[in-house]
């Protein structure tokens, strides 16, 4: 019944996870929780332990969806990083387990879950809240937050302008992060 979990590493989560299946199920998981109905979502407030010594947090994130049969939790560090530094400031995990059993089902990659839910989430509040006649996206930074709120405001909604603040010039390239072609007029479903 228990096996080895199995592994889903970050270029099949990349292969695998869509905007457009990503949005509709955020939409409807935050309306479950909102309506504080344990049986649909459990996500009890995350846990942080310092990382004193190393300047970061390490966060544990566990949800639970009793009426899908879903168990998770998604172990993430995060660390103020020296300027230039080459080492990840953002480093998550996810774990499945089967709820039934408490045996680890999956190990899967955080880093491009994190990259696109936290997109997918402003994204979320964007088209709740964000004026209708907006035409122009800015984005402060060319990191993966950045990355990933390019790759979904621009999916999402038709902007005529892309405006990124960077503190580096040579934007679209910082460090060996590597830019899409921006697309001022990408458009859009
Ligand atoms: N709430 C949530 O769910 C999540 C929150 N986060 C948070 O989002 C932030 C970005 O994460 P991520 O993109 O993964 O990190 P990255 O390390 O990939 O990028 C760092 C970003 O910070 C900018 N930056 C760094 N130093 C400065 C500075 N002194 N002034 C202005 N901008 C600066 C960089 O901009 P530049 O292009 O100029 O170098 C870059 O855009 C972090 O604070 C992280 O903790 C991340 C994931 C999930
Ligand atoms: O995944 C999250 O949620 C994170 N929150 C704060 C900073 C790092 C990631």
């Amino acid at each position: 019944m228990s096996g080895p979990p199995v592994v889903i590493w970050a270029p099949a989560v990349k292969r695998l996870l869509r905007y457009s299946d990503l949005v509709p199920c955020l939409e409807e998981v935050l309306g479950q929780f909102s309506h504080r109905d344990n049986a649909e979502v459990l996500q009890p407030v995350r846990t942080a332990v310092p990382l004193r010594k190393h300047h970061g947090f390490m966060l544990s994130m566990p949800a639970y969806m009793e009426n899908r049969g879903v168990l998770s939790t998604k172990l993430v560090c995060f660390y103020r990083r020296e300027e230039g530094s080459p080492l990840p400031s953002t480093q998550a995990t996810l774990l499945l387990l089967d709820p039934r059993v408490g045996n680890v089902k999956a190990v899967m990659d955080g880093d491009v879950i994190t990259h696109m839910r936290t997109a997918a989430v402003s994204a979320i509040s964007a088209k709740l809240l964000m004026r209708p006649e907006a035409q122009v996206l800015t984005i402060f930074g060319t990191g993966h937050q950045a990355r990933s709120h390019y790759e979904v405001f621009t999916e999402m909604f038709a902007f005529k302008e892309v405006r990124v603040w960077s503190r580096s010039a040579g934007v679209p390239a910082v460090g060996n992060r590597s830019w899409p072609t921006l697309k001022p007029t990408s458009s859009i479903k």
